[in-house]
Formats: structure tokens, sequence, C-alpha cells
């Protein structure tokens, strides 16, 4: 894929934290992507996180049909900083200043560590930001659609009948919440699992199995689903994974581009996650940039399920990866520099 066209760093001048904002690609149109707000150990690794997500937007718009670029932005307080409500609304301000300077070329939406109402904060030095609250006019947390979409994944790729069968979802957060619900009214065997074990208390009640976090990628079960954090799947991790299907909405789930092959050799399916996890970025854009209703907007988020089932018969048909083909055709809709509308 093409080298990205920009990547702006600052120091903030009311907060002195640094923020920035990558643009992969406006190819397609103008490059969207979440603000994540994380500390780092170090600026490179910042700066290396905000290229990587960045790349990724561009191909999930892309493969998504969306006429939307790649970016990404990131806000990297020092590690063990804890930000008062007035210092979080100032480095929200700084980083609204550093977003409005693009022009529109890079929209933001909420990602680890931001949510609607940052958005809002955000909208005060620009309109380039999605997924403001509902009662700001906004469509709020996309990860309903998310789920929506990695369950339409989910039946493209696993087992028609989910009664009785093992579901691991690593990662009891919004996405992960609303996924285990939708699989247990499926009469689906939940197990999740989180770092944060105040969670626990609360899935067991709702009738779900929980697991240690370090374990659970790695436990025997029919699926799969990473919904935490990136980087999970390595070749160490691939070689323990005891499951036919890993599919999730996770961002950058490979350390490694190489691992889908890895995968691939141990007969795992693996949908990429710039696929499966589109849904919530499909129902905000079509919601908020082309103004489709709800239900509209949620059936553009069941196109992942053509979208995945096209990808894996083309990757049989060429004895390739379910990657492979995804990468493949993201890169055909860049330099057609067209995206097809989706219905
Ligand atoms: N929310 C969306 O619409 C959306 C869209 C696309 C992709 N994603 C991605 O999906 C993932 C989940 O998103 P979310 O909105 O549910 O986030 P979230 O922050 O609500 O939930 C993530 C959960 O993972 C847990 N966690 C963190 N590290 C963990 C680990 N090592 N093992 C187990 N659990 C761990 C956290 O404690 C948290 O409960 C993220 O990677 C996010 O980038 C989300």
């Amino acid at each position: 894929m093409t080298a990205h066209e920009h990547l702006v760093a600052r120091r903030g001048r009311r907060s002195g934290i640094t923020t920035m904002v990558a643009i992969h690609s406006t190819a397609l149109g103008p490059a969207v992507g979440g603000c994540r707000f994380k500390p780092y150990a170090t600026f490179e690794e910042a700066v290396g996180d905000v290229l990587r997500l960045s790349a990724a937007m561009t191909a999930k718009c892309a493969v998504a049909g969306l006429a939307f670029g790649g970016g990404k932005s990131v806000i990297a307080p020092e590690v063990g900083r804890v930000l008062s409500p007035e210092e979080r609304r100032a480095v929200l301000l700084d980083h609204a200043d550093l977003i409005a300077e693009f022009g529109g070329a890079y929209r933001a939406g909420p990602d680890v560590g931001t949510g609607p109402a940052d958005m809002l904060v955000l909208r005060e030095s620009s309109p380039y930001a999605f997924c403001t609250p509902e009662s700001a006019g906004g469509t709020g947390s996309s990860s309903g659609p998310t789920a929506v979409g990695v369950l339409a994944a989910l039946r493209a790729a696993g087992p028609a009948d989910l009664t009785g069968r093992r579901v691991v979802i690593s990662g009891y957060g919004s996405v992960g919440a609303h996924l285990a619900a939708s699989l247990r009214a499926a009469g689906a065997d939940v197990v999740v699992s989180d770092i944060d074990p105040a969670k626990r208390a609360g899935a067991e009640k709702s009738g779900l199995t929980w697991a240690e976090p370090e374990k659970a990628l790695t436990l025997t079960a029919d699926v799969v689903i990473p919904a935490a954090v990136g980087g999970v799947l390595s070749p160490e991790t691939v070689a323990r994974l005891d499951t036919p299907l890993v599919v999730g909405p996770a961002n950058n789930q490979l350390t490694d581009d190489a691992v889908a092959d890895d995968l691939a050799a141990r007969g795992v399916l693996w949908i990429p996650d710039y696929v499966a996890s589109a849904g919530g970025i499909l129902y905000t854009l079509s919601r908020e940039a082309e103004g489709l209703d709800h239900e509209a907007a949620l059936a553009r988020v069941e196109t992942i399920e053509q979208t995945v089932t096209d990808l894996l018969s083309a990757a049989k048909a060429n004895a390739t990866t379910p990657l492979y083909e995804a990468a493949a055709l993201a890169e055909r809709r860049l330099t057609s520099g067209a995206a097809p509308r989706i219905p």
C-alpha cells in the first residue's frame, strides 16, 4: 500500500501534551479514523501506532465500500499522569485545533480512551468529529453496529447454527458485551474474559462463563473473538490456538501480516480485522455523512456478510488467504480511485 500523506505531531499549547494526526490516504475521500487517548512509553511507539492504525483505516474504508480514506489520531499523555477534567478538556481542545488545521481532510471519531462526549469538545473548533452523543444530534457510540458487523462476518465464516457452540470473547468491553449478549441469545456457550476482574460478576450474572485473560485466546473453542487490544496474534500465540475460526473487532490483531500465513498453515480461518470491524464506521458514516436512517445504515452494516463470503470464495479459488484477497480488493479500489456505492 502507498506511503502516508501526512503525519503531524504537536505539543499542545494549553496542555503541553503531545497529540498527533496521521493521514494515510485520501484517494477515496476525506480520511476518517478514531482518536486514541492513551499513554505510550515513547514518542516513537505512539507514532508507530498512529501510522499502523491509519493505514488499516484506509483498507477498512476501501473494503467496506466507503468513499472515505484512512486516518487516525493520538493523544499521548505521559505514562502515569492522571489528568483532571480541566486538563483533559485542555488537551482535547489542543487536539481539536490540530484537526481543524487539516480543513476536513481528517475527521475523528471515538477510539480507545475517548467517547462521544469527547467528540463534542473536538467539535468546538471544527465540524470534523463524528459520533457526538445522540442528545447533541450525533449517533453516539458505534459499538453496537460494530458488534452487528462482527456477527455478519461470523455468519459468513462460521457454523450456521451456534446452538451449543463454544465462543470465546477476549475483551468484555462495549463491543464484547454486545457480542456476548447476542451470541448467548443465539444459543452459544459463551466464555468471556477481561483484564478488569471487576467485570467478572456481571458476566457470570448474565450466564456467561469467565476465563482468565492470559488463557482465553488459546482455549478450545468453535470461534475465538479478539475484542480487546491489537497485536494478540503472533507466531507464538497462533501455535497455541485451538479453534478453527478467529473473527473479531480488535484492530491490528496480527503482530505482522505474515502471521496470516501461519494461521492458514495451522488450518485456522482468520477474518481480517479491518473487514470484520467495519460495522461501526459503516453505520456512523452512513448516518452522519450520507443521511441514511437507522434501518438503512444497519442494512449497510449487514453487507459485511456478503463481503466476507466473496473474500472466502476468492481465497479458495486462488489458494490464498482472506487477508491477501482483502488487501488486493482495497488496492484495486484505491488505484481506481472509486469506492463502489454499496446499497
Ligand atoms: N467500539 C467500536 O465501535 C470499535 C470499532 C472498531 C474496532 N474496535 C476495536 O474493538 C476493540 C474493542 O472495542 P470496545 O469499544 O469494546 O473497547 P472497550 O475499551 O469498551 O473494551 C475493551 C475491553 O478489553 C479489555 N482488555 C484490555 N486489554 C485486555 C487484555 N489484554 N485481555 C483481555 N481484556 C483486555 C478492557 O478492560 C476492556 O474491558 C478495540 O480494539 C477497538 O479498537 C471498536
